[in-house]
């Protein structure tokens, strides 16, 4: 689905109080019967109520479903995204919103600006949004989710996407600054730059190379593990060597430097995850291949390897992030939650070959009895995630099962 803002403007408080109303109402209800909605937004006895359901329904932000036992409205992903705009436009971080310029598997990315006109990137998570024809074993279980529990994953995304850039830019990993971060969304700056993906040649491989090879290790020695490191998640930004060197010596070899920014961390995980050494041999892995069929460039090395990795960590002396990132905001409860999404789905990374693909899909496969979360776990769930937003700003929240 697009983000289609026209309609924000024209929405009333009573509106806004009504949506809200929805989305609070959905934290225990799939579908908001219409008394609750007008007990919770307050707008009780008026038809004030009715006028905005039906003007919120006629936008598509909020959408009628007939149950067995009553009539009612559910929140649709539009008015997820009008209750996230309306709250960075209270923090001002946004004031308008601009261009689409990327649809991932599972996102969109737009171009917004702050009051002062200054660019940003809003970045919306949509899980549940796959293509079905990756997923052949859990086809049935991903239609019949409801969309609460899309949404509800999506949030659990863009939380677990904004603790890690935080954690990441404070420790000097090049990826954009975390600004803001919202319900299923985030606001992080605007890296003027292409994908790896998109770039058709480099001056100089083998430094390219062994930058990329060093941020692997150097994630590891922090304690984490991309798992989806490859050409579409690394930026590369072109510099002049010397900002201030003569223009007209142009942008040949020696002239520019080139700096690889990470910009996606879906699948992030511990040093100590049960698969971190897969992870980490298949991120080292999918750099070689790129840089061989691209760039035709094949290194001297053998390029690092898990031990390296641990080698890395026991040097010590530095921060363990996957530690910091549970305390403050990704706790291990939701990391779970996510990652069995991620096993349902097959979203694996888009570096992956069809051979692992499949073995991914297998271990999807055995573990479908068990991975099915109830009801209960996902209003739960949303519940969790409502508190940590609240709470997020400031504190670090101590987590009960960082053991
Ligand atoms: N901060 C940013 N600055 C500039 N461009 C960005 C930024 N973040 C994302 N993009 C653009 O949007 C595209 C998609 O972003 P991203 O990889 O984060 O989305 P995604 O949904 O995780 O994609 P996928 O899962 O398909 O890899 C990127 O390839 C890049 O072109």
């Amino acid at each position: 689905m697009k983000l289609d803002t026209k309609a924000i403007r024209y929405l009333t408080a009573e509106d806004w109080r009504v949506l809200t109303a929805v989305e609070m109402g959905s934290k225990n209800h799939e579908v908001v019967p219409t008394s609750l909605i007008a007990q919770i937004s307050g707008l009780r006895g008026g038809s004030g109520v009715h006028r905005s359901i039906s003007n919120l329904a006629k936008v598509d932000l909020i959408a009628k479903v007939k149950n067995a036992k009553y009539d009612g409205y559910r929140l649709t992903y539009g008015g997820l995204d009008y209750l996230a705009l309306n709250t960075y436009r209270k923090r001002k971080a946004v004031y308008s919103v601009g261009n689409q310029i990327g649809v991932g598997k599972e996102s969109d990315i737009y171009v917004v600006s702050d009051e002062k006109g200054v660019q940003r990137v809003l970045k919306i998570h949509r899980l549940g949004r796959i293509s079905f024809r990756t997923v052949k074993a859990n086809r049935d279980y991903l239609r019949n989710r409801s969309s609460g529990s899309w949404m509800y994953m999506s949030r659990l995304a863009a939380v677990k996407e904004f603790t890690f850039m935080q954690a990441l830019r404070d420790n000097d990993f090049p990826v954009p600054e975390p600004l803001s971060q919202n319900r299923h969304t985030i606001v992080m700056s605007l890296i003027d730059a292409f994908p790896l993906r998109q770039i058709s040649s480099v001056a100089d491989p083998a430094t390219l190379y062994a930058q990329l090879m060093a941020m692997i290790l150097r994630l590891a020695s922090f304690g984490l593990i991309h798992g989806d490191f490859n050409e579409f998640n690394i930026l590369i930004e072109e510099k002049p060597k010397d900002q201030n060197a003569d223009e007209t010596k142009g942008h040949g070899s020696d002239a520019v430097t080139v700096n690889p920014i990470l910009i996606d961390f879906p699948q992030m995980v511990s040093i100590d995850h049960p698969n971190a050494e897969m992870y980490f041999d298949r991120d080292v892995n999918c750099i070689k291949r790129f840089f061989e069929r691209r760039f035709h460039f094949i290194s001297d090395e053998s390029g690092p390897t898990f031990s390296d990795a641990r080698a890395e960590l026991s040097k010590g002396g530095l921060k363990r992030l996957d530690v910091e990132v549970e305390a403050s905001g990704f706790s291990k409860k939701m990391a779970k939650e996510l990652e069995k999404y991620m096993g349902f789905v097959g979203a694996t990374g888009d570096g992956q070959t069809d051979e692992s693909q499949k073995q991914d899909d297998e271990e999807a496969d055995e573990d479908t009895e068990e991975e099915d979360p109830s009801d209960k776990e996902i209003k739960d769930g949303v519940e969790d995630v409502s508190k940590q937003l609240n709470d997020q700003h400031g504190r670090a929240q101590q987590s009960s099962d960082t053991g």
